[in-house]
Parts: C-alpha cells; structure tokens; sequence
C-alpha cells in the first residue's frame, strides 16, 4: 500500500519511519529539504504535494494546524483517496470542507517510530480500511466520538511528554542515589516498559497492582505514602487538563 505523508517533522518522520519499518511504500513530502534528507532512504522524497499525493490510498497530513488548510489546498485527492489529519485542534469539518477524499481525523503520538504507538481515530462512517492498517502497522488504535478528540490529545498525543517528565525525575533520584545515568535511564526505561506489559496484559486493576508491588513492611510501601501524601498524581492530571483546554482553544481561536 502507498502512503504519502505530507510534513515530516517531529510526527510526520516517525510516522515515516514506523511505515518504513513495515514495508509500506512510502512517499514524504515536505516544504523543508533537510526534514526530507534526515529519511530513511527507502523513502521517496517529494517536495511538491502535488506530485507526492498521485497514486497513494493514503495521505498524512501531519502539519502544524495553522498550515493543514493552506496544505490541503495544495493538491487535489479523489474519493478514492483517504485524507487523515494527524494535527491537533484540526476539526473533521475542517478537513472534510478542503478535500475529494475520505476526510478522517486522528491523533497519534511519537512512538510510531517503533510502531508502539497508539492513535485515537474519528471518521463520518467507520474507520477506513487503509486508516484502520496502517494504525494497526504502527501500533493500535481507538475509534472515539470527535468531541472526545481534545481529551485523547492531552492523554495520548502530548502524553509521551508527561511520561518522560517522570521517567527523567526518576532516573534523576537513581542518579542522585550514586546510580550510572546511563544505567539508571536503563532501569527507568524499562521499568516504565515492564509496567505498560503489565497493565496490557493483567486483568488486576491499577490500584491492585500497585498493592502487588507493596510487599507488607517492605519499601515500595514508603514510596508510596510520599507520593499519596503529597497528591501526586494531581500534577499529573492538571497537566493533561491544560493540554485539553489549549487543544480547545487552538480549534476556536483559528477556526479549525
Ligand atoms: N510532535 C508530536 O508529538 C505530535 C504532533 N502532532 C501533530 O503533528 C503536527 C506536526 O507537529 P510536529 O511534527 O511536532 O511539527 P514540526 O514543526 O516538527 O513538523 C512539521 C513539518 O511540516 C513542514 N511543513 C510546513 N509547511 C509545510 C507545507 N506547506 N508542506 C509540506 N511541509 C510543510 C515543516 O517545515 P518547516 O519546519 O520548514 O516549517 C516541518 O518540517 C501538528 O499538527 C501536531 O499537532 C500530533 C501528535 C503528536
Ligand atoms: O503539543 C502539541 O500541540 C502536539 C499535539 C500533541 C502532541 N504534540
């Protein structure tokens, strides 16, 4: 299946490159050289989107959302084209206004690089086919109604960020604790991998997993007490409030 990803940043090269990874063909677009000289070179590279959207099933458009208007502009797809918006605060009317093709709106995050990423997808009559492999290809994703979007943004678009605030703080306290940093990014790392496993697969609940780790008298059991005496997954939740609010704001203060 060919798939064209127009914008290739910080989201549109990983989505390249998780692409790449399962061997789809792949056609990068982007106004900037050097985003498209830092592909994989399997990648066909095409600055006009024009020319890059011909004969693909599938188009990323992975834009700031100031510019996904002027870029849906710039080439004509047909219906038999799907046309998926990766930005933020991009409304499906928005995208469904400037297109021939099937408009989708979905909100991935960075780990489709490693093709563990998770999307939250809308669409006006299901899922597209091609939307639907792809998201598969690049790790998993949820079907949620559109006035949902905001929420899924703040948890699963910025939520990479949030999780590597407290993966830093804790590789910190292993490195303050007389830990290697590299050894301690290690330990972090996988620990947040482990327990991501965990929940995947264990039918227990967050609250009885965390009393699986607390054996009675031991340590995790002090950590414990510090983190809910001090409310500290409240930070947590402000912080995936505020991205919300922003991805509100953003849709209403440039009409998207
Ligand atoms: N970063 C993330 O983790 C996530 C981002 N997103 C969404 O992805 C979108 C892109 O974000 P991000 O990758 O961070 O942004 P970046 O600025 O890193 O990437 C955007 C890329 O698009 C290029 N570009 C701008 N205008 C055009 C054009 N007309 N034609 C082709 N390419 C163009 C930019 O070039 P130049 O730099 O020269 O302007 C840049 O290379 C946003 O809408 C964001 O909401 C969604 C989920 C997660
Ligand atoms: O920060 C942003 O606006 C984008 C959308 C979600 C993640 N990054």
């Amino acid at each position: 299946m060919k798939v064209t990803v127009i914008g290739c940043g910080n989201l549109g090269s990983a989505v390249v490159e998780g692409l790449v990874n399962k061997g789809y063909d792949v056609v990068a677009c982007d106004k900037d050289e050097e985003a498209l000289d830092a592909l994989s070179d399997g990648v066909m590279k095409e600055k006009d989107a024009g020319k890059a959207v011909e004969g693909s099933e599938l188009v990323v458009v992975a834009v700031k959302p100031e510019v996904v208007g002027p870029v849906l502009g710039s080439f004509d797809a047909d219906d038999g084209q799907v046309v998926a918006s990766f930005a933020a605060a991009v409304s499906l009317g928005y995208v469904r206004e400037r297109t021939d093709g099937r408009a989708v709106r979905v909100m991935p995050n960075l780990a489709g690089e490693y093709n563990e990423m998770t999307a939250a997808v809308c669409a006006d009559d299901g899922v597209p086919d091609e939307v639907a492999r792809v998201l598969d290809d690049l790790g998993s994703y949820v079907e949620v109604d559109e006035e949902l979007m905001d929420i899924a943004t703040a948890v699963n678009g910025s939520g990479p960020a949030f999780v590597f605030y407290a993966m830093k703080a804790m590789r910190d306290a292993g490195v303050e604790g007389g830990l290697d940093e590299e050894d301690a990014g290690t330990l972090v790392a996988q620990t947040f991998r482990g327990a991501a496993a965990i929940v995947q697969n264990d039918e227990r609940s967050l609250d009885e997993l965390i009393d699986a780790v607390c054996s009675p008298g031991g340590t995790t059991v002090e950590g414990m007490e510090v983190l809910r005496e001090s409310d500290a997954g409240r930070p947590f939740a402000d912080a995936v409030g505020a991205a919300e609010r922003r991805s509100v704001e953003i849709t209403e203060e440039l009409d998207l």
